[in-house]
């Protein structure tokens, strides 16, 4: 038998089983393909074009974009902000440079945390309670004093918020009182498996798009059609759907972008057995040759933007030569939602504006072990 996968951050919030589970069915509650997120679009939307004017804005001449990865991790903060609060102070929140911030910089330091060796666990514990009195505790608090306030002043007339915010609260109630620690964890935990991944990911596929300009005109000719389609001024999902082309070319740009091996598992039971016969011993790690599943060009297969297009393989759907989102029980419930606000993010960007790397040159991904190295290339704007 194999483990359990575990996310990174366990070790670090030392909270039971419980927390993680009631985490991971929130996500798959609120963010499967038949979730609610829909209730969500408009604002994601709407958090989008501000980040994309605040920090990319008018490029009349091209502008270069130096460290993308802070860019896009404080873009895809602003949204997750803004289905977390919800309804909280939500046009406050989202224009909140403090708080985007701290949102989009708390994977990166949690990572830096987690290459602690484990003899330094007390050092873990300091800091997570450095965090967890940080700013998120803060703001948490106020939101949370003012619905409290208004739960008390309405009485039955009060209908709780919907967000994920309320929905986490519920988690971390007893006997009517929240336990603000308690939901600081729940809320840093869902930073972490959302912003980055997602951040990563939209950074990947720009550079793709940036050092392939033969992909760019049917590109542009779909999202010109779907533009058409659009009637009260946001995409609906049917828009979304439609973008098959983007689809097909995230869905290979998010192949090409994961480290050579990965999705590690370790032996539990006495041995495991693959269906070949080969056997592996108790307590060994297993990593997927994830670059052989996926056939990139580390294994000499050349990439092709387009070769999902009209052969009902979306970005979202699992297989053994697609395992970004892993595979089987805990594969990953929050795909649809990654998938969901990079087709918009892309949408916003590739009708604004030409992107390039320079010299469109193509960046390669640099593997590490099981990790990704994050790469540091520019990335040029120019106004259309
Ligand atoms: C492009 C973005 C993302 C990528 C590449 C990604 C990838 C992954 C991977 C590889 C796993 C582990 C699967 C396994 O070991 O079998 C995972 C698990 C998970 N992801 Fe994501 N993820 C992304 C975005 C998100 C988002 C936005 C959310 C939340 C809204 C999320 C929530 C989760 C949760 C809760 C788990 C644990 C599932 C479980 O253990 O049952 N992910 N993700």
């Amino acid at each position: 038998m194999l483990t359990d996968v575990t996310l990174p951050t366990d070790s670090l919030l030392g909270r039971p089983k419980i927390f993680f589970e009631n985490l991971i069915k929130v996500v798959q509650e609120n963010f499967s393909s038949t979730g609610r997120y829909t209730i969500y679009t408009n604002k994601i939307q709407d958090a989008i074009k501000i980040s994309i004017n605040k920090s990319i804005g008018e490029c009349k001449d091209p502008k270069c974009i130096k460290f993308p990865q802070k860019v896009f991790s404080q873009l895809i903060a602003r949204n997750i902000i803004s289905i977390i609060l919800g309804e909280a102070n939500i046009n406050h929140m989202i224009c909140d440079d403090e708080i985007i911030n701290t949102f989009a910089s708390l994977t990166s330091d949690i990572t830096r945390v987690l290459k602690f060796p484990p003899i330094l666990n007390f050092i873990h514990k300091s800091i997570q309670r450095q965090f967890t009195i940080n700013l998120i505790f803060e703001r948490l608090s106020q939101i949370i004093e003012q619905r409290e306030h208004e739960k008390n002043t309405l009485g039955d007339a009060w209908t709780p918020p919907i967000d994920i915010l309320q929905t986490f609260v519920n988690f971390s109630t007893e006997d009517n009182s929240v336990d603000l620690q308690l939901l600081t964890d729940y809320i840093i935990e869902f930073i972490f498996i959302s912003v980055q991944t997602t951040s990563d990911a939209i950074i990947s596929i720009l550079y793709e798009y940036g050092a392939r300009p033969e992909y760019w005109k049917e590109l542009l000719e779909e999202n010109e059609m779907i533009s058409n389609e659009v009637i009260v001024g946001y995409l609906d999902f049917n828009n979304i759907d439609k973008m098959v082309k983007l689809d097909s070319f995230v869905k290979e740009s998010i192949k090409y972008w994961m480290p050579c091996v990965g999705l590690q598992r370790k032996t539990i039971s006495d041995h495991f057995t693959f269906s070949n016969g080969y056997q592996v011993p108790k307590d060994r790690n297993i990593n997927l040759y994830i670059a052989n599943l996926h056939g990139t060009d580390q294994i000499g297969c050349k990439f092709d933007g387009f070769q999902y297009v009209g052969k009902d393989s979306p970005a979202t759907k699992l297989g053994e030569e697609y395992i970004p989102f892993g595979r089987g029980r805990h594969a990953c419930p929050g795909r649809f939602f990654a998938i969901h606000q990079i087709k918009l993010i892309m949408y916003f960007i590739i009708r604004k504006y030409k992107v390039t790397t320079m010299n469109r040159r193509i960046i390669k991904p640099i593997s590490a072990g099981h990790f990704l190295l994050s790469p540091s290339d520019e990335l040029i704007f120019e106004n259309l």
